[in-house]
């Protein structure tokens, strides 16, 4: 918990709770008697804080704080005793010292820091706030702007910026632990008084009001319905403006407040989540303690589209070797040239950091047409357009030319991986690694499983994931998979709800004030409605396959709305033609502004069909989006297509816009309640019975019959037979 142990003047206190040495009551308990012990001892002068394996502490113990006995604030008094010591204390601060970890060392009197250490205050991050004085202190160590971007942001910042802030006295390459007590030693017997940091005036600014004004207005901006942030900034302003003792007073009530409002909880859910789906098994009882993953030496791209020229740029941020190849040297110039830009781009991000790009290096990345060139690769990732026909030769090929063993990945939004691995004599080593656009930036990777994917095929996407600093999640293999397919319900909704009466804009302006980046339509023109259009006609269900006599809205005996097609017709594809959903200044344009054209071919389009406008209240338009999203998504989980709802959630929040704040999808719905939206779903049923996005999933049905149960229990009303992980 906290070892205590005394060596010549100096009293050593080390938090001990592996892996992270996270603040549970038992460590932080053992922090207090370890201080009132050196208090008491006349013998110990100084006192070192340090942690047990080379970490400091992560802070907090999280899961602690949805524990019934949970005891906010805790911490605030145990900081203030360390301050108030009259025996010097020291913080040596290795790995990490984050949260209430870094409030601990905001305590003491100096702050000594390896310099691979981080630091930071990610409450915010989990829906809180720094609420044990550290909103008060930092501010009056590094001032208040350097807080303010440190505390509302959370992010974690390396011991030379540490330093270069003041945040730390010293940073050190050899033993911190050392380094440490030495300090402790030298400072004995000097007063204290200047390196108390509740007494220090907050360094001041000459335009302070005008510096909160602006700050504020950039918090709200970035924060859409996130709360954390702005309180954040509203105890670090009260830090600003109130003594201490106030500020402090302050600091607990927005603390309070964030407590109760359910964002910490979703967060914290989001938290967990992602680590959640780093422990993947297969239904063979395979997982990474059975399951080694194979080194990617080398890697190759095949296709420099859009897709493939961000994965490219992935590969080379991560600084695995590869070939990336296309069908001939026109596409291969055009797709080199795009390439160059978006890495020249990277690497003036990056400049000034302990990284560098080398991606002039034909040894690093060499472009090329020859196929043959991949015969020594350790993977493939392929990335052409999205047409079996095509996907099914490659493979072929890939099989033929790569070495044994080699992982050949498809980048594919919706296909069979199976139908593509059966182009291949080594359907083991098919997997599919469905990167999100732009694939250099997002942090989702969907990895599906085929029915022959080998349990390595998996660990090593799951591995090649971690390397491109990617959230990989393994699902099953069924058409769109899990984000994908959720999606389609969610979309299809939205369009109802304009055959309706409503319209693009007040559909995404509901679905962005839940939290979106952007709302359905936005998003549309932004993907750019051809991609559908090219798959629906692949299906059937558009253009010139659709029988003679199909009726306009019905498919297959379900509704069909065409509007979507009909926009594709006028060449309306989105951003990228001027117009679609919305309208924009010119093509490539980027500021939607509804389109009164749009709106009176919606009347038209009502008229032609007979279908009497209505009034659609904002209610309606989250219920049937959201609702019909989620309700795939138990469906998803009866089939065994994930492993459980966290799955989902971590999808939809790192590759679909969806607001953390929220949890995500499955989350959500358990917070408004099981009973409520099966209820909704089968009002809004009972109405369109001939939407089937809209009937209620049995696995839904079975689990309100059960009773409500917490998210963490659902998946044991499922048998372990119908996983197809
Ligand atoms: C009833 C008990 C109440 C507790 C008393 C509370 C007193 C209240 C007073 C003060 C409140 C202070 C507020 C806080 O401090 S909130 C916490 C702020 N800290 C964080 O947000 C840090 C979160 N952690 C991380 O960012 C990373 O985990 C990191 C430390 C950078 C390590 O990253 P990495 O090396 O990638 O490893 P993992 O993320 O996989 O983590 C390894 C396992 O450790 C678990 N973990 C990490 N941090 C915590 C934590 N703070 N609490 C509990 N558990 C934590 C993580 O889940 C991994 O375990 P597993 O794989 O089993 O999930």
């Amino acid at each position: 918990m906290a070892h205590y142990a005394r060596g010549s003047a100096v009293a050593v206190i080390r938090l001990c709770n592996p892996p992270v040495n996270a603040l549970s009551l038992a460590v932080l308990q053992a922090l207090e008697d370890g201080l009132k012990k050196a208090d008491a001892d006349p013998s110990v002068k100084a006192v070192m804080i340090c942690g047990e394996n080379g970490k400091f502490s992560a802070g907090a113990d999280i899961r602690g704080f949805s524990s019934p006995e949970r005891h906010g604030g805790a911490l605030g008094p145990i900081v203030s005793l360390i301050e108030s010591s009259e025996k010097p204390v020291v913080a040596a601060i290795e790995g990490v010292a984050l949260g209430g970890g870094l409030e601990v060392a905001l305590g003491c009197h100096y702050r000594i820091a390896h310099m691979k250490a981080q630091m930071g205050l990610p409450e915010v991050t989990i829906g809180l706030l720094p609420g044990a004085e550290g909103t008060q202190r930092l501010p009056r160590l590094i001032g208040v702007p350097a807080a303010l971007d440190m505390i509302t942001t959370g992010k974690h910042i390396p011991a030379t910026e540490a330093l270069k802030l003041g945040l730390v006295d010293e940073i050190v390459e050899e033993n911190t632990i050392e380094a440490a007590i030495r300090l402790a030693n030298k400072v004995i017997g000097q007063p204290l008084g200047p390196r108390r940091l509740s007494l220090k005036p907050i360094p001041r600014l000459p335009n302070m009001e005008a510096f909160l004004r602006e700050a504020l207005v950039r918090v709200k901006q970035q924060a859409r319905g996130w709360l954390a942030p702005e309180l954040c900034f509203q105890a670090v302003r009260a830090a600003a403006e109130r003594p201490f003792a106030a500020g402090v007073r302050r600091e607990r009530e927005l603390l309070q407040v964030l407590l109760t409002s359910g964002q910490a909880r979703a967060l914290q859910h989001a938290f967990f989540a992602e680590r959640a789906v780093r422990r993947w098994a297969a239904p063979s009882g395979a997982s990474w303690s059975s399951a080694a993953p194979q080194p990617v030496r080398k890697a190759a791209v095949v296709g420099l589209g859009t897709m493939g020229r961000g994965i490219v740029t992935s590969l080379v941020k991560a600084n695995i070797p590869l070939v990336a190849l296309e069908q001939n040297l026109e596409y291969l110039n055009k797709g080199r040239k795009a390439v160059m830009l978006l890495l020249e781009r990277e690497a003036m991000k990056m400049e000034g950091g302990a990284q560098t790009l080398d991606f002039h290096n034909p040894a690093r990345l060499h472009f090329t047409v020859d196929f043959d060139l991949l015969r020594d690769v350790d993977l493939v990732i392929e990335a052409v357009f999205e047409n079996m026909a095509l996907k099914k030769e490659i493979f072929h090929k890939l099989s033929k030319i790569c070495k044994p063993g080699a992982l050949l990945c498809t980048n594919t939004s919706a296909l069979n991986i199976d139908e593509i691995a059966s182009a291949t004599s080594c359907p083991q080593q098919v997997i599919g690694t469905h990167f999100f656009s732009p694939a250099h930036v997002m942090r989702l990777l969907e990895i599906i499983r085929g029915r022959h994917t080998s349990p390595t095929a998996i660990a090593t996407a799951m591995q090649l994931a971690k390397a491109l600093k990617k959230v990989g999640v393994v699902v099953g293999n069924c058409f769109g998979f899990v984000g994908n397919r959720m999606m389609f319900p969610y979309v299809q909704q939205a369009v109802f709800l304009l055959e309706e009466g409503s319209r693009p804009e007040a559909v995404d302006q509901v679905l962005e004030d839940f939290g979106f980046k952007l709302g359905p339509f936005r998003m549309s023109d932004l993907a750019g409605l051809d991609v559908g259009w090219r798959s629906r006609k692949d299906q059937g269900l558009t253009g010139p396959s659709l029988p003679s006599g199909t009726p306009a809205r019905q498919r297959h005996g379900q509704r069909y709305s065409p509007l979507p097609d009909l926009l594709c017709e006028q060449g309306r594809f989105g951003q990228k033609t001027g117009k679609g959903w919305y309208q924009y200044e010119q093509a490539g344009g980027r500021t939607a502004t509804p389109d009164p054209w749009l709106h009176s071919f919606l009347s038209h389009y009502r008229d032609t069909h007979h279908i009497k406008t209505r009034f659609i209240d904002q209610e309606e338009i989250l219920e049937r989006c959201l609702f019909s999203l989620i309700n795939e998504g138990f469906a998803i989980l009866a089939e065994g297509i994930a492993s459980g709802p966290e799955h989902l959630d971590v999808i939809y929040i790192n590759g679909y816009g969806w607001p953390k704040h929220r949890g995500g999808p499955m989350f959500y719905a358990s917070t408004v309640g099981l009973p409520r939206v099966l209820a909704k779903l089968q009002k809004y049923s009972e109405v369109h019975p001939d939407v089937p996005g809209l009937r209620p999933s049995a696995f839904l049905k079975k689990l309100v019959a059960a009773g409500n149960p917490p998210i963490k229990e659902w998946m044991s009303y499922l048998s372990q037979q119908s996983s197809k992980l």
